[in-house]
């Protein structure tokens, strides 16, 4: 299938570099640590490729799409949003929305009966919350009330942008403009707009009541921003800077926290080992996670990384060539080329993780880890245009896991091999993870303290 061929066998058939043409736009996909280093360290060759023109209807000239002054001068606003100093801002939100998780699951009839369910459904939900509530500092409720317009808008709009990426047909204008998706795009674009617009207008007249008592969210720095005469932020740009984040921050992390306790259902051995390591950072309270436990919890870390590295959430990125890239070992790919970067590919080489296949979690130990290729792990991209959201991402990653963890005991319903993924630009198994959850009998209830 494409997925495999395009991660897997083109290499084998055509060695590290393939290329190969897009009707008239050469396309070159990279394999390795040493050629993504090349294209990824500096701002040489941070040019998106024109395939990200299509997530443009939806989050115009956010950070993911920008480029030049514009990317630059976005870029330095939001950083500190994302400074460890801040990040325990978001924590109340995340612990909130991690308890409601465990609530819905435990009440679940279907959890209930044994029987098994696709654990993504109810991660998308809770992680739909959380960066709605931080990115825009209001709460959509997704996880109790999911037949909300605004949900089913930033849903639809995530599943119609990956069709048209990948639809030979529909990625031309000219052949999109009449089509039926686009009206429906169109349709849920407003739905999104909105209500966007509407919480910007809401936000902004709050944050100039004085009244500094909500939770931080990334939009406030926007809006700072925009009041210290901020270059370049127009209201529009910073409704495709939400948009970004929506889009940025919700799929990336279900996949991510999806897979991580799939895993652990199919590796009980390493569950086990994260269960004792949670049992002696929270002994037999049931109170929610500080920074410090967070800190503390080493082998999770550990698992969400491998996990990670074996199913990165985004499991490729393009860059446009605006001038010659050269690499490690003196070949030069041309201006012009579209370039794709495959971390499902780079973090499978055996010379960095030997038995490539192998979820091993203490590949990430120190010891392990310090002499590795510094681009030999990239599921965040790596370089200037890197994830901005990562810190947050595995600090989210980590409470949901832990906190459905020491509820209860997760077993996978399906193995591995019979998980066949998908060609997407987020990387998802056709058919969902499912699980069976058992609850820990003997723990006390969760607070959200
Ligand atoms: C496990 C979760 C996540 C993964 C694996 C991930 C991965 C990535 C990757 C690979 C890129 C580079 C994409 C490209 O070059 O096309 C990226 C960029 C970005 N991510 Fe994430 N991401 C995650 C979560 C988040 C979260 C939670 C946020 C926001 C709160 C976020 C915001 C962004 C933004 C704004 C960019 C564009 C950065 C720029 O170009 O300056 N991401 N992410």
């Amino acid at each position: 299938d494409l997925f495999n061929y395009v991660c897997t066998t083109a290499f084998e058939e055509y060695g590290r570099l393939v290329r190969f043409w897009v009707v008239n736009e050469p396309q070159v996909l990279i394999s390795t640590a040493r050629d993504a280093e090349k294209i990824m360290q500096g701002m040489q060759h941070h040019m998106k490729s024109s395939n990200y023109r299509l997530l443009k209807a939806w989050m115009g000239d956010g950070l993911l799409t920008s480029k030049d002054e514009k990317w630059r001068v976005h870029r330095k606003i939001l950083t500190p949003a994302f400074h460890f100093n801040i990040l325990h801002e978001f924590l109340p939100i995340i612990n909130k929305n991690s308890k409601i998780l465990v609530d819905q699951l435990e009440n679940s009839p279907t959890v209930k009966k044994g029987n098994e369910f696709n654990i993504f459904d109810h991660v998308s939900l809770c992680a739909l919350d959380i960066i709605c509530e931080s990115s825009m500092g209001t709460s959509i409720n997704a996880q109790t009330s999911a037949d909300s317009l605004y949900v089913k808008a930033v849903n639809r709009l995530n599943a119609i942008v990956t069709e048209r990426y990948f639809s030979p047909v529909l990625r031309f204008d000219i052949f999109w403009k009449f089509s039926s998706l686009k009206k429906e795009m169109d349709r849920y674009l407003k739905i999104s707009d909105d209500y966007t617009d509407m919480v910007i207008e809401e936000r902004r007249k709050y944050l100039h009541s004085g009244n500094k008592k909500k939770n931080l969210a990334f939009l406030d720095m926007l809006l700072k921003a925009q009041d210290e005469g901020g270059r370049f932020l127009t209201n529009v740009d910073i409704r495709d800077e939400v948009s970004t984040f929506m889009f940025e921050g919700h799929d990336t992390v279900t996949t991510a926290t999806s897979w991580v306790l799939f895993m652990m259902g199919t590796h009980l051995d390493i569950q086990e080992r994260a269960v004792e390591e949670l049992e002696a950072v929270f002994g037999d309270s049931g109170r929610a996670p500080t920074m410090n436990d967070l800190t503390e919890l080493k082998f999770l870390d550990r698992c969400i990384k491998e996990s990670l590295r074996l199913y990165p959430s985004v499991p490729f990125f393009e860059r446009h060539l605006r001038e010659d890239a050269v690499l490690h070992d003196g070949k030069v790919i041309p201006a012009g080329c579209n370039i794709t970067i495959i971390p499902y590919r780079i973090q499978r080489d055996p010379e960095f993780f030997p038995d490539p296949e192998k979820f091993d979690p203490d590949r990430f130990l120190p010891e392990n880890s310090q002499k590795r290729h510094a681009y030999a792990y990239v599921p965040f991209s790596a370089g200037p245009r890197n994830c901005i959201g990562q810190k947050f991402a595995i600090m989210e990653e980590k409470v949901v896991v832990s906190t459905v963890l020491r509820k209860f005991r997760v077993m996978a319903a399906h193995t591995l091999d019979e998980t066949e993924l998908e060609v997407a630009m987020i990387l998802k198994p056709k058919n969902g993870l499912r699980v069976k959850l058992y609850e820990r009998t003997d723990k006390p209830s969760l607070s959200v303290q």
